[in-house]
């Protein structure tokens, strides 16, 4: 009995040994549960503070720049201020100048009344139609703008007759007065005007205008005097750089080409250094081209040229003195003696020969005007043999003006505006400039009237009901317009290197 009792015992005490056995085994189980939890809250509290600390940093951040954000606003706010000023001055600004555009305006359309009103008369067509490309201009407007010739607006006196300064409307012109007497009558002089008057080139001083009846012509006003007066040192302003002269060099040069390509006027026939005019920027304006056909010649010009004037003689093509023939080549005789006369400033009588005597003997530099700066010696020895070459006494042995001249000076250009980095002080060469927006031209087209304009000024004045030339005000044969690409590539090339 007692054994049974003690196995009972035993088997309980199995039992419960067994139930304490699971029961610890659900403890073990539940402890590791909570111990996952509790790591895992870890983590995510790390995790908090580390967010937490990254929005402090950014906090701190925004607040070591409030200061600078806000003084930025308040600069702002100031220029907001200072803009809205210039705004109200602008507009101000622009309501004068409407006023003064009307008023301009009114001007024209009674200097255009007054133009039609002058063809009428020369051409008794009551409409004032008239086929004239010049702008005919009275006599009593000429002595209004010359203040009935004041000497002090005389410029100078050359072969063909003085030369004066004037007003015309609002700009200022050259007027020169040719001699009245002579056997060309007044239709031979009109139509070598219509013929000049269509010469049109950025290195040629243009025609804008004439008075038959007193044979005056009217030129642009070129500013800076002539070539003659640099190399003579007459001129106020500095010497020219040796690099500014070769850029001279090829603007004659290819004002020359143009003239000779050109059916009608074929030749300058007079080109020397006083001919030569220098604008504000010292871009060449070439004047008095083809002033020869509207004089009467009786006897050879050449040989009375040479008895008045030897100096100017010297720039003549000794052929052309023998038969009083003008040719091309004569052209580019008289460019040789100027090529001479830019590298040393010597005068014009003798030149030929001290240049000559100088490269012989192999001291170019000793006859070079100093003044000019440092003339690099390989291209001041290319010039002085150019220019000999185009003073050879025959013209068959010139060289020609395009393959064997422009071909040599034009590499040198780019020389030249390496140098013209001073060009960032100066403004745009004038012919750069659109006559009516008055600023440097993107898209330059070619009118009518042989003047280039800004492609949008003169489309704009052609879409306002205009049938004239804005610089002329004669009527256009047509609203054509023709892109001019060497003016375009020559403002690429200058707006590159300023
Ligand atoms: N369009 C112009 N703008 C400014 N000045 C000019 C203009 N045309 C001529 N001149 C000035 O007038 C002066 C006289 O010029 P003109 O052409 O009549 O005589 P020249 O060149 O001295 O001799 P030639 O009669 O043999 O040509 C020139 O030296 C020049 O300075």
């Amino acid at each position: 009995m007692s054994r049974w009792r003690a196995e009972e015992d035993a088997l309980e005490a199995v039992h419960k040994a067994e139930a304490a056995e699971r029961l610890c085994d659900e403890e073990i189980s539940k402890c590791k549960e909570i111990e996952q939890q509790l790591h895992r809250q870890r983590q995510e509290i790390e995790m908090m503070k580390f967010q937490h600390e990254q929005c402090l940093e950014e906090l701190n951040l925004i607040q070591e720049q409030k200061p600078a954000l806000e003084s930025q606003l308040r600069a702002a706010h100031c220029s907001e201020k200072e803009l809205e000023e210039k705004i109200i001055q602008a507009v101000d600004l622009m309501i004068i100048f409407r006023g003064e555009r009307d008023k301009l305006q009114m001007e024209y359309d009674s200097a255009i009344r007054k133009v039609n009103k002058y063809r009428a008369l020369q051409t008794d067509d009551p409409l004032g139609r008239s086929s004239a490309h010049f702008f005919g201009i009275s006599f009593s407007d000429i002595i209004e703008a010359t203040q009935n010739f004041k000497p002090s607006q005389k410029i100078g006196e050359g072969r063909y007759g003085s030369v004066f300064k004037g007003m015309l409307g609002h700009a200022m012109v050259a007027i020169k007065m040719l001699p009245s007497s002579g056997s060309q009558s007044d239709s031979e002089f009109k139509n070598e005007l219509e013929v000049l008057s269509r010469v049109r080139h950025p290195n040629l001083v243009a025609l804008i205008g004439a008075c038959p009846e007193s044979r005056s012509l009217i030129y642009e006003y070129v500013e800076n005097g002539s070539l003659q007066d640099y190399l003579s040192r007459q001129s106020k302003t500095c010497s020219l750089p040796w690099k500014t002269r070769i850029r001279i060099a090829i603007e004659i040069c290819s004002a020359l080409l143009f003239l000779h390509a050109n059916d009608n006027c074929s030749m300058h026939g007079n080109l020397k250094p006083s001919n030569i005019l220098l604008d504000a920027n010292l871009v060449t304006k070439i004047s008095d081209f083809g002033i020869y056909n509207l004089i009467s010649q009786n006897e050879n010009p050449f040989s009375l040229h040479s008895k008045t004037d030897p100096e100017s003689s010297a720039y003549i093509d000794p052929e052309s003195f023998e038969d009083g023939e003008l040719t091309t080549e004569s052209d580019v005789y008289s460019f040789g003696v100027v090529l001479l006369q830019l590298l040393t400033a010597r005068p014009s009588m003798g030149v030929i020969r001290d240049v000559k005597c100088a490269l012989e003997r192999g001291n170019l530099e000793t006859v070079l005007d100093m003044s000019a700066g440092d003339w690099p010696i390989e291209q001041a020895t290319q010039l002085a043999t150019l220019g000999l070459m185009c003073c050879q006494n025959d013209r068959l042995d010139r060289p020609d003006l395009d393959s064997e001249v422009y071909a040599v000076l034009e590499p040198m250009r780019e020389q030249c505006n390496l140098s013209q980095s001073s060009r960032t002080q100066h403004k745009a060469p004038s012919h750069f400039v659109c006559p009516i927006f008055q600023e440097v031209m993107k898209d330059p087209q070619i009118a009518g009237d042989g003047f280039t304009y800004e492609g949008d000024a003169i489309r704009g004045w052609f879409n306002s009901g205009h049938e004239t030339s804005p610089m002329t005000n004669l009527k256009l044969e047509n609203c054509d317009l023709i892109p001019n690409h060497a003016l375009y590539y020559a403002i690429q090339e200058w707006q590159q290197n300023t």
